[in-house]
This record gives structure tokens, sequence and C-alpha cells, in this order.
């Protein structure tokens, strides 16, 4: 069978970065899709906006929605105290295989577990099933026109508390306009919009903080 980008991007990882090392494979996963093939990776730019955000925010259980072959989910958990969780969930299977053995190599697994399935399913079980309390920190990276949907279904669900971050990518490109508008005229959050561009391209895009207030 011919091999996916997803499967290319994964093979270059394990010929090319190093074992155990978290930085190497982020590092490994940018060369390749800068000079390689483009892939809907957070990327290096918006990477740097990320990281900046976990570490005023320092969280100890986040939740990803959007996997992909586990580029944000070795950022971030490399960034992570060793008692914090991520919980990151993926849809498609070939991807979340991919993304299993991404975060194994680069030696992150006891920080992370991947879900498989829809958000709007996963959401409502992440307290009885998922022993999840609230979320310090969420990051959407999925379905652009399911960001708004699934912040309602966390605030229903009472899975954020005063404080939680929720970090959203591509609020330009691809753009999330239904959730931007609803997010910034709730009095419940407080946001910014950090300006950047699309995963290795010169195109605009950003990054929208919203703290929930409560
Ligand atoms: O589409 C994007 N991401 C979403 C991929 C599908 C997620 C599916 N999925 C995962 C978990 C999950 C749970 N429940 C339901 C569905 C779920 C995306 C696109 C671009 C992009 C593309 C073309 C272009 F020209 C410019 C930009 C850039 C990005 O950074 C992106 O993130
Ligand atoms: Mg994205």
């Amino acid at each position: 069978m011919a091999q996916s980008k997803e499967e290319r991007i994964l093979n270059f990882v394990l010929q090319n970065a190093v074992r155990g090392d978290p930085q190497s494979v982020v590092d490994t996963i940018d060369k390749y899709c800068s000079q390689k093939e483009w892939a809907m990776n957070v990327g290096d730019e918006k990477g740097l906006i990320l990281d900046k955000i976990l570490e005023e925010t320092k969280p100890s259980v986040l939740l990803e929605l959007g996997t992909y072959c586990g580029y944000s989910a070795v950022r971030t958990a490399r960034l992570l105290k060793p008692s914090a969780r991520l919980l990151t969930i993926e849809f498609n299977p070939a991807f979340a295989a991919i993304a299993r053995q991404m975060i194994e190599f680069a030696g992150v697994q006891d920080k992370v577990k991947i879900l498989e399935g829809p958000s709007e399913t996963i959401i409502p079980q992440l307290k009885k099933k998922h022993e999840v309390d609230t979320l310090d920190f969420v990051f959407l990276d999925h379905w652009k026109d399911r960001y708004l949907p699934d912040t309602i279904l966390l605030l229903d669900h009472g899975l954020l508390r005063k404080g939680s971050v929720i970090l959203a990518d591509n609020v330009i490109c691809p753009g999330a306009p239904e959730f931007i508008k609803y997010i910034r005229n709730n009095n419940s959050f407080e946001c910014t919009n950090y300006p950047s561009h699309v995963e290795y391209m010169k195109v605009k895009d950003a990054m929208e903080k919203a703290v929930f207030v409560g």
C-alpha cells in the first residue's frame, strides 16, 4: 500500500530524530513539513505562542482537540511537570495510530493519553470515564465549526473553572468566526488575540486565548 503523508512524516522522525528527545521530534517534524510536505501541525511560529502560554499557565490537566500526528501533544508534553496529564482527542484512527507512535518515540507517553472518537461524544465522558474534575488548559485544533459547540459542551459539563485557559488555533485561516463572535462577546471569558501565520506559510493566521472568569 502506498504510504500516507502522515506515515512519511512519522518515518522521517523515526529515522532522523533522537528517541526520547521531544524537542528533536518537534524540530524534525517542522523540518520535514517546511521543506518537503506541508501538514497541518501548529508549527514552529504558533508553537512558540503555545509554549509561552503553557509556561505562564503551568497546567496540570489539559485537553487537546485534534491530535493529528501528535506534534502539539509532544510540544505541549515536553513543557509539563511530571504529574501533569494531557488528554488528546483524535477522530481519525489512522492519525491516532501515527500519533501514538510519535508520542512514544518522543518519550512523553506517560503524560499523554489519546482518546479516539468525536469530541461531542468524548467531552461528556471526561468526568466519569476519564476521571477529570476540571480542565486547566484546552487547545482547540479540530474542525473549526466545532470550536463553539464544544466550548459550550465544556461549560455545560462543568469542565471549566475560574482561570481555565482555552487556546484556539486557526481563528483566521481556516477561521472560526462563530467561535470568535461568541467568545469575545461573552463576559465570562477574557480574550487575547495572537497574530501569526499559517504553519510553514506566509498566509496570515492567529491564535485566540480565552480565560474563563466564571
Ligand atoms: O482543518 C484543520 N484542522 C482540523 C483537521 C480535522 C480535525 C478532525 N478532528 C480531530 C479531532 C476531532 C474530534 N472531533 C471531531 C473532529 C475531530 C486545519 C487546517 C489548516 C489549513 C488547511 C488548509 C489551508 F490552506 C490552510 C490551513 C491549518 C490548521 O492548523 C488546521 O488545524
Ligand atoms: Mg491548526
